[in-house]
């Protein structure tokens, strides 16, 4: 279980998270949505523990740092590590040893190539396979689905749902809303650093009408086109 309490979340004068409150359950996959801005990265960075912010983020493991596995938008691999060698090191930050990587070369890697020479997708999922193979906990996905081909979201769904059966907690952003009808138990809609909205699985079409009701608007009409 992980418990948000009262988090908020400044930088500088900009208020980016503003008193959020949720419970995340073992067994569950949550979504989360809103627009670009609204604060997603920043609330997975500081359950990471990757930022400093106000309120209380608690866990049944802790710290929670040790336990997850997060998946971010923005990668780092250093030169010279080949994909190989990045999962080894993530493991072994975990102090798990595995003695045929290629043989959980899930999304078929060119793991003797130097994870830098990768390309966007390919790096999204070797670190994704890293963080699998670190037996984690708890597991944040950053729009997971972006930028990976048709097969790997298919297999990323797949996994997603193993994940769930395993009675882990995943938290998954997205911008396609469909990847996590598929995929969520819940969905949390998060606008300018709040909780505006939260559906269970029943509602999500109705979310989905609303949104895209406010999205479209009139907005497009402004564009004339002809
Ligand atoms: N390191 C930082 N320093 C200053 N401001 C930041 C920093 N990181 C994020 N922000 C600001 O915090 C706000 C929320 O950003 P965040 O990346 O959390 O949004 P998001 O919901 O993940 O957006 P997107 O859908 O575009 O990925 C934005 O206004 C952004 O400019």
């Amino acid at each position: 279980m992980i418990v948000i309490r009262d988090l908020s979340k400044k930088y500088g004068t900009n208020e980016v998270l503003k008193n959020i409150n949720i419970q995340f359950d073992n067994g569950k996959v949550y979504g989360i949505v809103g627009e670009n801005g609204a604060g997603k990265t920043t609330l997975f960075r500081c359950i990471a523990d990757l930022e400093s912010y106000e309120g209380e983020i608690s866990s049944s493991l802790k710290p929670i740092k040790n336990n997850l596995g997060l998946l971010l938008t923005e990668l780092f691999f250093f030169p010279k590590i080949t994909g190989k060698e990045y999962i080894q090191l993530l493991c072994n930050a975990r102090s798990i040893k595995i003695a045929d990587i290629e043989s959980k070369n899930v999304f078929d890697l060119p793991l003797n190539q130097y994870a830098v020479t990768y390309s966007t997708g390919m790096q999204k999922k070797l670190a994704l396979t890293a963080i699998l193979l670190q037996n984690n906990e708890y597991f944040i996905f950053d729009e997971p689905f972006n930028g990976v081909d048709i097969q790997s979201n298919i297999v990323i769904t797949e996994i997603i749902h193993q994940l769930k059966k395993l009675d882990k907690i995943v938290i998954i952003s997205s911008h396609i809303f469909s990847t996590l009808s598929n995929t969520c138990d819940e969905i949390h809609l998060l606008s300018n650093g709040c909780f505006v909205k939260s559906v269970l699985k029943a509602d999500f079409p109705i979310l989905e009408a609303e949104m895209k009701e406010v999205a479209i608007g009139k907005k497009i009409e402004k564009l004339g086109l002809k």
